[in-house]
């Protein structure tokens, strides 16, 4: 029987904390690392994070623009890198951020969440900026093989603002963009005993969240924790009664502490303890 994608990052949640790491292999990373930026530097990156990172996170999320700007050999270390972090136990959001019309969005599907693709973690990131219904052949495989999607809601940019802050009105009233897609999402968690396979993306940095969650339930990402100044007091702010859907992603915050592993695992230990000391609230 095929588990869902919910109720898998439920049960790490509940192992592990609800701690997301990002393995971003940006250029200075690999220097101060002591590794070549090319391909070499790049597996032995990617290696050390999985030997230090895996069964300490709920969720392992590999960037892959920073992958694919290594060319095709660079896709190949992301592909290891799937396949040795799901081995390990450890579930895996591959963060490419797709969106498209629907006859292309049915190739990317068969990219990120068909079983037996080198590509297939066990979530992908969505953008529905051509129209949450575009991504419903994305939507559908993920149903079929019992794997998640998060989609971009409120980003941690300060650039998002201008389009998903925007209002707009249907028959249902006037709300912002970001909400039709927290509403879109919503519906399609409707029923999940646990938690839903459409989880979100929202920034944990913002200035104010301006979005109603109460209805997702599903998994809320939190990008912006960390090296983008957001703080465990930004995310009690920001979601209060929803915190306990909420996975903080941090990246750099975390890699700046590699290559050494043990130092990688006390850097995460310490972050999930500061999260297990902030329960939900106002
Ligand atoms: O709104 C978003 C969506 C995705 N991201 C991605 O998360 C990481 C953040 O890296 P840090 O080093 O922790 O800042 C990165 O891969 C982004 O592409 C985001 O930041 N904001």
């Amino acid at each position: 029987m095929i588990t869902t994608f919910g109720d898998r990052l439920s049960a790490a949640m509940a192992a592990r904390g609800p701690l997301c790491v990002g393995v971003d292999p940006h250029p200075a990373l690999l220097t101060a690392w002591g590794l070549s930026d090319d391909l070499a530097g790049l597996r032995s990156f990617a290696a050390t994070c999985v030997t230090a990172l895996a069964g300490e996170v709920a969720l392992l999320k590999p960037q892959s623009a920073l992958f694919e700007a290594h060319g095709s050999g660079g896709v190949a270390v992301l592909e290891r890198l799937i396949a040795d972090a799901r081995a390990a136990g450890t579930l895996v959001l591959v963060d490419a951020k797709r969106g498209d019309i629907g006859s292309t969005m049915t190739a990317y599907a068969r990219a990120y969440l068909t079983e037996g693709s080198p590509l297939a973690g066990d979530a992908v990131t969505l953008s529905p900026y051509l129209g949450f219904g575009s991504l419903e052949p994305a939507l559908e495989i993920a149903r079929a093989t019992g794997r998640g999607v998060f989609v971009l809601a409120r980003t941690s940019n300060p650039e998002g603002a201008s389009v998903q802050d925007a209002l707009v009105s249907d028959e249902k009233g006037t709300r912002s963009v970001a909400q039709r897609v927290v509403d879109a999402a919503a519906q399609l968690n409707v029923g999940a005993p646990r938690l839903g396979d459409v989880g979100l993306v929202v920034g944990g940095n913002l200035p104010s969240l301006k979005l109603d969650l109460s209805g997702l339930n599903g998994p809320v990402l939190a990008p912006g924790f960390g090296a983008q100044g957001g703080t465990v007091a930004d995310l009690r702010r920001l979601f209060g009664p929803a915190l306990p859907g909420v996975l903080p992603t941090s990246s750099r915050d975390v890699l700046r502490h590699g290559p050494d592993v043990a130092a990688l695992r006390q850097a995460v230990r310490g972050l999930r303890a500061e999260l297990a000391s902030a329960p939900a609230g106002g």
